[in-house]
């Protein structure tokens, strides 16, 4: 899979460990930043992974600031973006078996980099249940996107 990644100041330490996680398990990565430690704003940055997953153009996101909060709330602006908040491994898994999520986010001022890195590996390797139920809320989701 490719994975848009992105971060701002708050999440960039973060971001380097997950890249390396993502590579190891033999994904390709493009990183949309930011790539220093000065203040930025988190929308600038989510924006442009979540365009890339909402285009078909990479397959996955991810997105981290110092809560994963600011992330969650850009991407799930963008239509057809479904990007969950995760803190520990149950989430990570519910939320791709029952929302099919295509975007992760993270803080890192909330989790550490060991739990950070398991968290991205259950979350890229859980598949989506597609149980109907869960096909159907989907689609609820989908609707209330189009009627806006
Ligand atoms: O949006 C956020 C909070 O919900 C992110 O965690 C930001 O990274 C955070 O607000 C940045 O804070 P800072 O004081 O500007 O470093």
């Amino acid at each position: 899979m490719l994975i848009a990644i992105g971060a701002d100041h708050a999440g960039v330490r973060l971001k380097e460990d997950i890249i390396a996680v993502i590579q190891e398990m033999g994904h390709e990565v493009t990183d949309q930043g930011c790539h220093c430690n000065d203040s930025v704003d988190y929308p600038d940055y989510a924006l442009p992974v979540a365009k890339l997953v909402a285009e078909g153009k990479a397959d996955r996101g991810i997105l981290i600031c110092g809560t994963g909060i600011g992330m969650s709330i850009a991407a799930n602006k963008v239509h057809g973006v479904r990007c969950a908040l995760v803190h520990d491994l149950f989430s990570a898994q519910a939320t791709r078996e029952h929302n099919d999520t295509n975007v992760l986010a993270l803080g890192e001022r909330v989790v550490g980099p060991g739990l950070a890195q398991e968290i991205v590996r259950t979350w890229l390797t859980t598949p989506f249940s597609e149980g109907e139920r869960h096909v159907g809320r989907l689609n609820k989701l989908k609707q209330i996107e189009e009627s806006l």
